[in-house]
């Protein structure tokens, strides 16, 4: 069996959980695996002559400057004596629009990242259009289970109800990590949450590796909007783009264009009565609140914002940073073909980059 060469940009917490995976993965896989690039954004791990980098002490290895993107990365990599799958642990929008490119060179790709997928339907047309997924010759393969549900099984599920002629009539559920475990801590189903502030929340779900670089991607609904735009393009609607539907922010119109992540953190406890309220107001109800989002196939219409829950729903018992997806098809008709799970965290992402790395192994000559 030919080796295959992996190259990995991104390496913060998916990317380290990933790394330490596909170490334990090649030492018992038959194929040779030989990862050669291990690039951040500061600094990168290459190995010039394609000879492995030791997976176990790569971060104590001698680094240099990262290559430049596309450019150099490119270069180095079509130029490999063997099949390359590159790996964008990033979520930066500025790598992701070039994936049609390295495609294009038969450089696989598996990533978590959302950008390239969410972003305007020119762009997602233009990747599956480069790719080998849709039979180009010569391209490489290109999965992405990790953006929707982190590791959980969700658009390996959909394509396989899509492709045995199963027809999607709408997806619905928790979509985020963040706001699940934000509104499970926050607004537990039963007993107090000791007294913690929306804001502290915020800063744990941080602290966990649950949120995006910036917690505002995820407090803005966009990063679900991104989830739903991928769902939605999948199941075969035309979705312009993830700001082409309402979207519920959580994020204070002041704060939105504070500079960093940190200067936000800081100040969103000032906001911290807002969310006591809405939370209140739907424990009046006998209800409690959670973050969800919707897409309907028949109407044609995606959603994402806050809705009052029944305490008794599965929706307002979830655990943790668990997302619950329900698929009502043509087969399952009102019982939902229902998936449930942590939908964040290093590890259980990583799982799922990996598993998408193992795809392209399996169909690679
Ligand atoms: N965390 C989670 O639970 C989940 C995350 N995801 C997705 O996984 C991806 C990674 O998330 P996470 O690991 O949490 O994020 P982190 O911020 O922890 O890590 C991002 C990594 O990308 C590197 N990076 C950023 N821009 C560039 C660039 N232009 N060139 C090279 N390297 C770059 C950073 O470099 P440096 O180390 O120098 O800062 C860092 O190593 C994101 O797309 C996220 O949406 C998906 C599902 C769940
Ligand atoms: N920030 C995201 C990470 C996974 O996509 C979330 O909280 O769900
Ligand atoms: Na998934």
């Amino acid at each position: 069996m030919s080796k295959v060469y992996v190259a990995i940009i991104g390496a913060g917490g998916v990317g380290k959980a990933f790394i330490s995976q596909l170490a334990q993965y090649a030492s018992t896989s038959r194929r040779p695996i030989s990862t050669i690039l291990i690039q951040r954004s500061s600094q990168a791990v290459v190995s010039k002559d394609y000879s492995p980098i030791d997976l176990a002490s790569w971060s104590s290895a001698p680094s240099t400057s990262p290559l430049s993107f596309p450019e150099e990365t490119h270069r180095f990599l079509a130029s490999c004596p063997g099949p390359v799958i590159l790996v964008d642990n990033t979520s930066s929008a500025a790598i992701a629009t070039h994936y049609a490119r390295f495609l294009t060179s038969g450089i696989s790709i598996v990533t978590p990242n959302k950008k390239a997928f969410s972003d305007s339907i020119e762009l997602w047309d233009t990747i599956y259009a480069a790719s080998a997924n849709n039979g180009h010759p010569g391209a490489g393969y290109i999965f992405h289970e990790a953006t929707v549900g982190a590791g959980l099984p969700v658009l390996s599920t959909l394509k396989e109800l899509l492709e045995t002629g199963d027809e999607v009539r709408r997806i619905e559920g928790v979509f985020s990590g963040t706001m699940s475990f934000l509104f499970n801590s926050f607004a537990p189903l039963s007993g107090d949450n000791g007294g913690k502030g929306f804001a502290e929340c915020v800063s744990e779900a941080r602290e966990l590796g649950y949120t995006e670089p910036d917690p505002r991607d995820d407090l803005n609904g966009l990063d679900v909007a991104r989830k739903l735009t991928i769902l939605a393009r999948m199941s075969g609607l035309r979705v312009k783009s993830a700001t082409s539907f309402p979207i519920q922010s959580l994020v204070p119109k002041s704060l939105e264009s504070v500079e960093t992540a940190e200067a936000f953190l800081e100040r969103l406890g000032q906001f911290d009565n807002d969310m006591k309220k809405v939370k209140e107001d739907a424990e009046r109800g006998g209800g409690v609140t959670r973050f969800v989002g919707a897409m309907n196939v028949e109407t044609n219409e995606v959603s994402v914002g806050l809705k009052t829950f029944d305490k008794g729903s599965a929706i307002a018992g979830l655990k943790g940073s668990d997302n619950i997806i329900s698929f009502y098809t043509k087969r399952y008709g009102e019982r939902a073909l229902i998936i449930q799970g942590a939908g964040a965290g290093a590890e259980v992402t990583a799982m799922g980059v990996l598993g998408d790395l193992i795809k392209v192994l399996q169909r690679l000559k």
